[in-house]
């Protein structure tokens, strides 16, 4: 065991940390919640030091002059080494091969630049493995987050051999033939870091499956790693008080007004993320007006895509893209008081929640997705009902594949019709799926799902 320890008992680790800082016009440090669903996973458990990495420039300032949220240590790691840390190969390598998002002739080829971005990714896992083992006490309980921290476990185990180590993965896992792409070294360095843990988990037994599989083909085992699935689900209490805050009464007031009176609102809500397909959704209500000109003045898509990663042209491109596409219809179809689709690209979490409490259908349509709470949240605040039509290939499939309309995400022709349906489904229907939806949505809520892994992890 290493001679220096901490006092914390409870750690999680992850890339993206609950905030994020900027420096505003005055110079003063401004503090903005992190986006995306393990941050709006992990910021409800109490209790724990949180250990994640400086994202940007602003993160960095506020980490040097000694800004810190209480119970979270931000790490400000070289910005070469984290540029290549998470954006070559965590969101550029590793995301792509988990959510399948390699087309032809778009294939990775693993020459020499990879190498030296994979260099920096151990040694950023390294930066982290060494900061927790610096913060655990004797005997801490650490649960390490993410594609982004795979090599962590074991890193972790070597510095530190009286820790509990487990890791929650927010990812699909990749099929073992997917998996192979990867450099043979390269795919057992992670899945050998990973079984440094005493335990995984995963959203959904179909991505524990895949991962079981990658072992078995690749190492011959899970060399005695417990493996775990723990599906989490969305915060009713926290989203129905936040729901109907002043600031998201007002912003329903002007999505309302923006709507027109008497129109019927189809909502998605994502990070403008290309595994969550929203180029195909557009797709699909483009065609909807085109097949169905009843429809046509009588319904409005609102599509909030806020910013992702935008640090990878690819990324950049995708929004471009959404932005084209959404204008294009609007061209299209749009009448001097009909504009089809309203689309933002910023971040307003206030927003988000008004328009899921008016939404009539809810599109959550990925190529592939750890869980997507979007699709947990949205049954839980909507004011009158709402209609989920749902990818088949979500993890929150699992548990509301009952009562959402499901859809194949490749198949426009498909998710369009379902549009159409849901729009049309007789009220009483919609409430009760609503009903049933909400229920599985919250069957396992963030504060429970962790206190399940740390009972696990201690099980034994
Ligand atoms: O941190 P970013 O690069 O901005 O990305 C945001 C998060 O995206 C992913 O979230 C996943 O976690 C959700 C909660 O378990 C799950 O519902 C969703 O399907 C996943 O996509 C990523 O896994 C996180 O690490 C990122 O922070
Ligand atoms: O403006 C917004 C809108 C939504 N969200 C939250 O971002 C999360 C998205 O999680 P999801 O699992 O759907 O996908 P991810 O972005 O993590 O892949 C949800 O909890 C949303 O409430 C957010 O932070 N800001």
């Amino acid at each position: 065991m290493a001679s220096t320890h901490g006092a914390a008992e409870v750690l999680v680790a992850s890339n993206r940390g609950p905030v994020s800082y900027a420096v505003g016009d005055d110079g003063s440090i401004e503090t903005k919640r992190g986006g995306g669903g393990l941050v709006s996973a992990l910021s409800v458990v109490d209790d724990k030091l949180w250990v994640c990495a400086a994202l940007d420039d602003g993160d960095r300032e506020a980490v040097r002059r000694g800004v810190a949220e209480p119970g979270v240590r931000m790490l400000d790691i070289d910005a070469d080494v984290y540029a290549d840390a998470y954006n070559g190969v965590a969101n550029s390598v590793l995301w792509f091969v988990h959510h399948m998002l390699y087309q032809t002739p778009l294939e990775p080829s693993f020459g020499t630049d990879f190498r030296r971005r994979w260099a920096s990714y151990e040694a950023y896992n390294r930066a982290l493995a060494q900061a927790l083992a610096q913060e655990a006490a004797p005997g801490a309980t650490v649960v390490v987050q993410d594609y982004h921290l795979a090599l962590v476990p074991g890193m972790l185990r070597e510095l530190r051999d009286d820790l509990r180590i487990g890791h929650f993965s927010h990812t699909p896992w990749a099929p073992v033939d997917y998996f192979r792409m990867l450099p043979d070294d390269i795919a057992e360095q992670l899945l050998r870091g990973m079984l440094g843990a005493d335990r995984l988990a995963f959203l959904t037994r179909r991505w524990a499956d895949a991962f079981t599989d990658c072992c078995t083909r690749i190492l011959g085992g899970t060399s005695g790693t417990r493996i775990g699935v723990h599906g989490l689900g969305a915060d009713a209490d926290f989203l129905r008080e936040r729901a109907h805050r002043d600031d998201v009464g007002e912003r329903l007031t002007a999505l309302r007004e923006q709507v027109g009176e008497d129109r019927k609102v189809i909502v998605r809500v994502d990070r403008t993320e290309l595994s969550k397909n929203i180029v195909r959704g557009l797709h699909a209500f483009e065609l909807l007006l085109e097949t169905r000109p009843e429809w046509r003045e009588k319904v409005v898509h609102v599509a909030f895509a806020y910013p992702s990663r935008q640090d990878l042209a690819v990324y950049r491109d995708y929004t471009a893209e959404v932005s084209r596409v959404a204008q294009a219809i609007n061209s299209r179809f749009g009448t001097e008081g009909w504009t089809p689709v309203i689309l933002h690209v910023k971040d307003d979490f206030a927003r988000s929640l008004a328009a899921y409490r008016l939404a009539d259908v809810a599109l959550v349509n990925p190529i592939r997705d750890g869980m997507n709470l979007v699709a947990k949240e949205v049954p839980v605040v909507s004011d009158d009902g709402c209609v989920l039509v749902l990818s088949r290939e979500a993890g929150a499939y699992e548990e509301l594949g009952e009562d959402a309309l499901v859809v194949n995400p490749y198949d426009v022709t498909g998710t369009a019709a379902a549009l159409g349906a849901a729009l049309a489904m007789p009220e009483d229907e919609r409430a009760q799926r609503t009903k049933r939806l909400a229920g599985a949505a919250t069957a396992l809520p963030p504060g429970q799902w962790f206190l399940d892994q740390l009972e696990a992890l201690k099980a034994e």
